[in-house]
């Protein structure tokens, strides 16, 4: 089947302007949980990335040597820290966030592992899946069956390699995936150039971005972004689309001024503004 790009005219059918009477208690509050030692800027990167995102409420759930980073780093955004210094070895909180990111930086520590693994079975917020939780994710394929309906997960090449095994051509890493997809009703974005999105048997394949993203963080902001979107009630398949088009579009837009080289996974977030603003006045 033909991939659906997306383009503008797809975007603008999922899109919605911000009502003006919004407040911050019913925009959504998202969840990060992310970073350990030495990868505390994954966490840094997510949960900047949800505020930017247009969600009224980021907390970032972080081992305890992330705590002053955060708050520093930015002040924005709420912390809940686990009760280890370095790794993540129980994911426990009392708020109700809308939705939640788990796995930029965490690590696969088999407390984290652990942690995991008794998230995923009490959890029924919607939830997006990146990195290290991937990771563990390969290691234990039972707990698949645990996510939630339609839960996203955005892999890498290689992340995906370790997901669903190896593949000896394109269309077998595509049928691969839609099998995966459908067995555990899950979403799937294969992160590239493009990246494609899997939801079933549809395909959809993205039409912004370029080479200034292979740079450390990238799909970190990625997880942030998309779990904003799922925070202010986007459907899932509406935040991974929407997501990957905004995230690439911050790319093409800060490229004639930072160039391939020095554009880095923080001016994503910079242009993030940007890429908004273009498709408010894309409807004017
Ligand atoms: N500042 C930070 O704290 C950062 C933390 N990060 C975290 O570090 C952990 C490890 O992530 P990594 O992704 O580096 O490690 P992985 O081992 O998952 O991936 C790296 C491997 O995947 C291959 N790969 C990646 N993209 C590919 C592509 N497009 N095509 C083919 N092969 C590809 C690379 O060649 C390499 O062999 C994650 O938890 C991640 O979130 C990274 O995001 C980097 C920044
Ligand atoms: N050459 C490229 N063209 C377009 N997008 C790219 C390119 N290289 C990487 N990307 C994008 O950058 C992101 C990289 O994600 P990932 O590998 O998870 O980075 P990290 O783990 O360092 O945060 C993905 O969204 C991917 O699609
Ligand atoms: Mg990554």
């Amino acid at each position: 089947m033909l991939p659906i790009p997306i383009d503008l005219k797809e975007i603008l059918k999922h899109y919605k302007t911000i009502a003006q009477h919004t407040h911050k208690g019913i925009q959504g509050h998202a969840l990060l949980i992310a970073g350990s030692y030495g990868k505390i800027g994954a966490a840094v990167l997510a949960s900047k990335a949800a505020i930017k995102s247009g969600c009224g409420l980021v907390t970032a759930f972080v081992p305890k040597c992330g705590y002053e980073i955060i708050q520093i780093a930015i002040p924005e955004v709420m912390v809940l820290t686990d009760m280890e210094e370095k790794y993540i070895s129980k994911i426990a909180f009392e708020i109700q966030p809308q939705a939640i990111g788990i796995g930029p930086g965490i690590g696969q520590d088999e407390a984290t592992q652990k942690a995991v693994h008794e998230f995923l079975e009490n959890n029924k917020i919607p939830l997006i899946m990146d990195a290290d939780a991937l990771n563990i994710l390969s290691q234990n394929k039972s707990w698949l069956s645990l996510l939630v309906s339609k839960t996203i997960l955005t892999p890498h090449p290689k992340e995906l390699e370790r997901l669903i095994g190896k593949w000896t051509s394109e269309e077998e890493k595509f049928q691969k995936t839609i099998a995966f997809s459908k067995e555990y009703n899950l979403i799937v974005v294969m992160k590239g150039a493009p990246t494609h999105i899997i939801d079933g048997e549809t395909i959809y394949q993205n039409t912004t971005g370029n080479a200034a993203l292979a740079t450390a963080g990238s799909g970190d902001v990625l997880t942030g972004i998309i779990s904003s979107l799922l925070a202010q009630s986007y459907e899932p398949i509406q935040a991974a689309i929407l997501g990957v088009y905004l995230h690439g579009l911050t790319a093409d837009i800060a490229l004639p001024e930072t160039g391939y080289q020095s554009f880095i996974a923080s001016d994503i977030i910079s242009n993030i503004g940007k890429a908004f603003l273009s498709l408010d006045n894309s409807r004017k």
